[in-house]
Formats: C-alpha cells, structure tokens, sequence
C-alpha cells in the first residue's frame, strides 16, 4: 500500500470570527481522483489557500508525499502542481515560452525544460500549438496550457481549483477526460475542487464539504447508487430554511 499523496488532518481556518474550515481530514492517493465538490462559500478556496501555503493554518497539519507543508515547505511544494482559479499565463509569450519560463523557476536547465515542455504539450495534445501567442488560445487551450505548466516539475499531486469555469461543454470535457488520464494512467493524486457534479466519474472520490465541513466522503458511485450524485449533492447542500 501506498502512502497518501496528501493528508490533511483535523484542519480548521478562520477569517476573524468567521470560521472558513472546522477540522477538515481527508487524503488523496497515488492515482486517486478526488473531486471537492461544494457549493459557493463552502471553504474550497480557503482550503486551496492553505494548501499552497498561501495561508497559514493554526490548527491542523498538512502532509504532501509524506512532508510536513508547515516545517518542510520546500519538499512539499515540490510535489505539488497547482491550476489556479484565476488565469496566471503571460498572455504575451508563446505558449512554448510561458512553459519555458516556470521551467527556469524550478530551476531546470534551458534543454531539459525544452524536453518536458514537448512532453507536456504532448500529454495535453497541444504539441501543435508550441509557439502560438498564448493570447491567441481559446479558453480551454488556456487551461490546457495552465495544466502542462503544472506539470513541468513533475508533481506527483495536483490541485485544480475550479479549473472549467466559464468554458463550453466541449472544453470541459476535454479537460476532465486529460485531467482524469493523468490520474490513471501517470499515477498522479488530483484535487479537483468543483460545483458541477457532471465532472466527476463514478469511480472518483467524492469529497461533499459545506459551510467548512466535510459531510461525507466515498466513490462517488456509492455515495449516490444509479447516477444520482447531483440530486444527492443537493440535497446534502441545502441551506436550512431559517
Ligand atoms: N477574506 C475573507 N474574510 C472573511 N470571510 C471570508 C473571506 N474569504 C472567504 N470568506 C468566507 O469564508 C467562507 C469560505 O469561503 P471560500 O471562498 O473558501 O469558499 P468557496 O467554496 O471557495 O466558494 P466559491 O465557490 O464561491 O469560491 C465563506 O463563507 C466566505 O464568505
């Protein structure tokens, strides 16, 4: 048996008084496709925040291929890939040259970001687009690109965090089905955070949090039997009439 690719255990956050997170634990596993679904305001991005150290966490801890975030912070960003919400591509270089460049940060010599930038795009399937002007992409290669980018250093855990929105159909489920195949067939960990239930396959993890809790955890297809996730979703979701 594996260790997890990330544990987090009895992880709280709060913004002043408001709580954000309470004692969140859960881990995601080598090859493990975790969707974090939950509705606006349930503590995804808060939890995003802690996991890339934008945010410090006082109660809690966090473990990424088995490396403390709080004391060895180094180890553990350098296995994890991170999509952001927001679009952070230099929309003025090539989308040869933006891979090139987080290469050079990671500290990768200019040949060996050249191979794994082919690589990259080729898992992508956007070795064709090698030197378009990443303006010129639409938004699904947009974060195609974003998602090669995140893999340059080879990490061995991902985060997404809502990493469809605002794309058509079509985008979506290209980027689902690449996403999906970097979990089974690369072995690497995903934490897919998400509101649409249609993004997640029956043999994924479900991970339900609202209001900063997780309310349940499972296969998704044992959470809710005969495809009734999103039913099951809301129903679990609902605000209390007051
Ligand atoms: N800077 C802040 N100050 C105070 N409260 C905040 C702050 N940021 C977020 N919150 C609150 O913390 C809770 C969790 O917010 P968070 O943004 O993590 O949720 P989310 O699941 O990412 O939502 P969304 O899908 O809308 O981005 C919400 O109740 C939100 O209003």
């Amino acid at each position: 048996m594996h260790d997890p690719a990330l544990e987090v255990t009895d992880l709280s956050f709060r913004y002043g008084k408001k709580e954000a997170l309470r004692s969140v634990s859960f881990r995601v596993m080598p090859g493990e496709f975790c969707a974090l679904l939950g509705p606006n305001g349930a503590g995804k991005s808060t939890l995003f925040a802690l996991l890339t150290r934008l945010f410090v966490a006082r109660q809690g801890r966090i473990a990424v291929m088995g490396q403390d975030l709080q004391t060895n912070p180094r180890a553990a960003l350098a296995c994890m890939g991170v999509v952001f919400q927001q679009m952070t591509l230099d929309l003025d270089l090539s989308v040869a040259r933006n891979l090139a460049y987080f290469g050079a940060l990671h500290g990768l010599s200019r040949r060996e970001a050249a191979l794994r930038a082919g690589a990259v795009l080729e898992r992508l399937d956007m070795a064709e687009r090698a030197r378009e002007k990443a303006r010129n992409l639409n938004g699904g290669h947009r974060r195609r690109l974003e998602i090669a980018r995140a893999l340059m250093h080879r990490p061995r855990l991902l985060l997404l965090d809502e990493p469809t929105v605002g794309l058509d159909t079509r985008s979506r489920a290209a980027i689902t089905a690449h996403v999906h195949a970097l979990a089974r067939d690369d072995g690497i960990a995903v934490l897919w955070a998400t509101h649409l239930v249609d993004e997640v396959a029956p043999e994924d993890t479900a991970l339900i949090l609202h209001q900063g809790e997780i309310l349940q955890t499972g296969r998704a297809d044992q959470l809710a039997p005969k495809g009734g996730l999103a039913a099951h979703f809301m129903h679990l979701t609902e605000e209390p009439v007051t």
